[in-house]
């Protein structure tokens, strides 16, 4: 598994400067969470890594390697990229959807043996997000978070030594979600994980990442990173730790700053 090191990382659409200045460093084997308001460029962000559309400037190594100059096949096996809103109106079967996040050379086009650890590996991914099941069923015919759970097995399918989550508890019950974001901290792998219930990444991330208008505001250990101070200025909402149990990390519970205000979207 290898560490992730962005430097002066900038992305443009057009003539829109998207992310500007981002310096990141993904501790390499653990969780890193990437938190930030609607549009602050977290999927920009996370895009860039999976190679993404958009222009790009600055530096990404994964390890030693320069992650930009890679060719697509070779980013694709040392990355697992579970997107937000992908493949949809996809016409696979689920099986033939996480086979697709094989390398090529032990994908589908195989024969014999080869087929059938291909296979093999499809099934093991299916149940490690709990959705063997659901092995024949076509794509779009399953429900929001049945659908992410084949998307997480899509991305660690090929044992990569990244993931690349973007909100991968999206339509998710509770208990899938910790399932998910469990099976993802436990995987090995370095990952990087776009998550908007905050708790949820003080309890799982290793470390936390905060961006805010295209750029890192706060990053380090998560309680230290997601301050009472950040939640206020750059979420606008009051947050408040619990006492934690021992051995456990504190709760992080949230309120509306100032309730009697009625806010349109835009005035934050
Ligand atoms: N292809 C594109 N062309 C032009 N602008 C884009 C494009 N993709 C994203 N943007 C803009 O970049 C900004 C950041 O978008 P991004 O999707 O990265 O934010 P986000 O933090 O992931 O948001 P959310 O929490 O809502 O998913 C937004 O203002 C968005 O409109």
């Amino acid at each position: 598994m290898s560490a992730i090191t962005v430097r002066s990382l900038a992305v443009t659409f057009g003539r829109l400067e998207v992310l500007h200045d981002i310096d990141v460093d993904v501790p390499a084997g653990k969780f890193t969470a990437l938190v930030g308001r609607n549009g602050s460029g977290k999927s920009t962000l996370l895009g860039a890594f999976a190679g993404g559309t958009g222009k790009t400037r600055g530096t990404i190594r994964v390890g030693t390697e320069d992650l930009l100059a890679l060719r697509p096949a070779e980013r694709a096996r040392r990355i697992g990229v579970l997107p937000q809103d992908a493949l949809s109106g996809v016409e696979l079967t689920v099986a033939e959807v996480v086979e697709l996040g094989l390398p090529s050379e032990r994908s589908r086009v195989l024969a014999g043996r080869d087929r059938r650890d291909a296979r093999a590996a499809v099934d093991r991914a299916l149940l490690s997000v709990g959705a063997l099941g659901l092995a024949e069923r076509s794509l779009s015919a399953l429900s929001g978070g049945e659908r992410q759970r084949v998307l997480l097995a899509r991305a660690v399918v090929g044992d990569p030594d990244v993931l690349v989550l973007d909100e991968p508890t999206n339509h998710l019950d509770p208990g899938h979600q910790f399932d998910v974001l469990s099976l993802a901290s436990s995987s090995g792998a370095t990952v990087i994980a776009a998550l908007h219930t905050l708790d949820l990444a003080i309890q799982f991330a290793d470390h936390l990442v905060v961006l805010d208008a295209g750029t890192i505001v706060s990053a380090g250990p998560p309680t230290e990173a997601l301050t009472e101070e950040v939640l206020t200025s750059i979420f606008g909402v009051r947050g408040a730790y619990l006492p934690a149990a021992r051995g456990r990390r504190p709760h992080l519970t949230l309120d509306q700053l100032d309730p009697g205000r009625a806010v349109m979207i835009s005035d934050r």
